[in-house]
């Protein structure tokens, strides 16, 4: 049986769920043969987890894309996304990507777009802590839609962003409202799943996003919402941490080689 073979980029958390998808047997259609992170023990740790005769510690992004891998993943984030997508789509590699924030850029939107067809390869947007891209997209298509995204979160998991502060410790609090770009820009690790729901439905610019803090709150939970003059959708994802985005890169990659795909 034809095995694809397959690379990571950013070797993390989300990395892990994915290696070790890989050791229990759910990812039989592919061979990891790279490995690549900022922190060159992370990407040990994930070679060693695997298979380190056949997965390589690559030492730079050069070297990863330089095995021309059928499959890249990106577990890293939406900058390092924009830093290797049009290399590795030149070079005829795939990416699964759960850093859809890299998306807000217009002009990268479409370049890769463009360069991707021309390469005859593609890019697998993840459903991340998400879902419902297929009625998303399916309720846009049918044109006179509109959408909101709400997020809430506790405000430990806002520590390091400009919209933390201690009284959030104590009191619930609309944190952010804009659009899924402003989103992204404040938090530019944290909203992927706005910008792809945006992506899949009325775009970055048109998506309402709002996020709000709740003392105590464990986990995230993503409300998304749309509406056309016949269809009324609610999309809610309540997880108690992000590993739900590593298995849904998993379940990408097991869409892709499987007879029946969803
Ligand atoms: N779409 C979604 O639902 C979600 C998307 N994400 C995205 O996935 C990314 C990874 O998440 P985690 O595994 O939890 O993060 P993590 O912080 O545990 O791992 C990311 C790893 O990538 C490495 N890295 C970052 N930039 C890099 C670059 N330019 N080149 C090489 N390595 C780089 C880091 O050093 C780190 O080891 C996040 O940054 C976020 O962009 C995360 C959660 C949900
Ligand atoms: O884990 C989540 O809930 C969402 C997240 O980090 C992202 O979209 O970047």
């Amino acid at each position: 049986m034809k095995k694809y073979s397959l690379a990571i980029v950013g070797c993390g958390k989300l990395a892990h769920i994915v290696a070790d998808a890989i050791n229990n047997g759910l990812l039989e259609d592919y061979k990891l043969i790279g490995a690549y992170s900022r922190t060159r023990e992370k990407a040990i740790a994930i070679a060693e987890k695997v298979n380190p005769e056949t997965c390589a510690v690559c030492g730079s992004m050069d070297e990863l894309l330089a095995l021309k891998a059928d499959y890249i993943v990106e577990t890293a984030s939406p900058a390092s996304l924009k830093e290797f997508a049009f290399d590795a789509l030149k070079r005829g590699s795939n990416i699964v990507t759960l850093s859809i924030g890299a998306f807000t850029d217009k002009d990268f939107y479409e370049k890769v777009q463009v360069v991707a067809r021309e390469h005859n390869s593609k890019i697998y947007l993840a459903s991340g802590a998400i879902g419902g891209f297929d009625v998303l997209r399916t309720a846009a298509l049918m044109g006179n839609c509109t959408a909101t995204f709400d997020t809430e979160k506790g405000p430990n998991s806002l520590k390091g962003t400009s919209v933390y502060e201690d009284t959030l410790q104590t009191e619930k609090k609309q944190v952010f409202k804009g659009d899924a770009i402003e989103a992204i820009n404040l938090f530019p690790t944290r909203v992927n799943v706005a910008v792809a729901a945006s992506l899949a439905s009325v775009g970055p610019e048109k998506m309402k996003v709002s996020m709000t803090s709740t003392p105590g709150f464990v986990g995230d939970d993503h409300r998304i919402e749309i509406k056309n003059d016949q269809v009324h959708a609610v999309i809610d994802v309540y997880s108690s941490t992000a590993q739900i985005a590593g298995w849904s890169v998993v379940n990408v990659l097991r869409n892709i080689t499987s007879p029946i795909v969803f």
